[in-house]
């Protein structure tokens, strides 16, 4: 497995980084075949997996549920967890609380947070001394959907953008290990990764990042339908699946499955009573 040391230096020699989610043991097993170094186990899940509108009602009991079952699939790849929704905001103890059964019990390599509040800061530093690897998301944060009015490009103005910048230097000198750039424009996106020592892993923030991360059913289109502009579809799960499922249906509804072939016999020598 590699090990946060083997992602510096992939940034240091310019190796491109990716990153895919996985919700469950067999997205877990195909992201592990696939080459990628890294598995989200993303609180999008909410999204694509459960059929919110948000992030914003995933619990700390889904994120353990799916978690584990990724780590079941997908013992050789380091495995990063996403602290949802309001599990790292209400006192500093309950978060270390949360944080500590994402961690030990999912048995991640590292946990995710959003944003740079002070709040997030002290936790991520609190974690880090405890020897929890964090992971920090910037940019478009899912989770404060809410607060933006909707899941908009962040970062396009010069406040916006220098804010970014100041997020992005204090979440590294709190002891974040990499951060996720989410919906930022390429220049900021160019300018925080040359700035930080850590790896930059975007999604819908430019080729300048050190890494990319995609939503495994936005790759494959398996259940999700509209895309956000940054996906690039690598195959058509829902078309595959549609047609095998109707396939299945009209098989049986025409007397064509089961075949003999999927049918079970009795022991040569045995009759039934009551048979013909
Ligand atoms: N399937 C899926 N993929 C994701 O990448 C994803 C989720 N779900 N759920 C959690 C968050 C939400 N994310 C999203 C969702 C929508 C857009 C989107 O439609 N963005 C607009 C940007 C509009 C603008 O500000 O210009 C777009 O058109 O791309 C972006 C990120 C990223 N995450
Ligand atoms: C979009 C990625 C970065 C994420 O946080 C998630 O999948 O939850
Ligand atoms: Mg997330």
């Amino acid at each position: 497995m590699k090990t946060i040391l083997d992602f510096y230096r992939m940034k240091q020699a310019n190796e491109k980084m990716v990153m895919i989610t996985a919700y469950d043991y067999p997205s877990a097993k195909a992201v592990e075949k696939s080459g990628a170094e890294l598995i989200l186990v993303g609180d999008s899940l909410g999204m694509v997996m459960l059929g919110y509108e948000s992030t914003t009602d995933v619990t700390v009991a889904d994120m353990l549920h799916h978690a584990k079952a990724v780590r079941r699939g997908a013992k050789q790849t380091f495995v990063i967890v996403d602290m949802p929704f309001m599990s790292y905001h209400i006192s500093l103890e309950e978060s270390l609380h949360n944080a500590r059964r994402l961690f030990q019990e999912t048995g991640a390599q590292a946990l995710k947070v959003e944003g740079a509040s002070a709040q997030v800061l002290e936790l991520t530093e609190r974690l880090t001394a405890a020897g929890i690897p964090v992971v920090s998301h910037l940019g478009l944060t899912p989770q404060s959907v809410n607060i933006m009015g909707g899941f908009k490009v962040q970062g396009k103005d010069h406040a916006s953008a220098h804010r970014l910048i100041e997020e992005a230097m204090a979440i590294e000198k709190s002891g974040s290990v990499m951060c996720v750039l989410e919906g930022i424009p390429e220049p900021l996106a160019k300018l925080i990764t040359s700035r930080l020592t850590i790896p930059t892993i975007g999604i819908g923030a430019s080729p300048s990042c050190d890494g990319q991360v995609l939503v495994y059913h936005d790759l494959l289109q398996y259940g999700t339908e509209r895309l956000a502009k940054f996906v690039q579809p690598y195959a058509d799960l829902n078309d595959i699946t549609t047609k095998a499922l109707h396939a299945f249906v009209n098989d049986v509804k025409e007397s064509k499955f089961p075949t003999a072939m999927h049918t079970y016999q009795l022991d040569p020598d045995v009759t039934l009573d009551g048979g013909e």
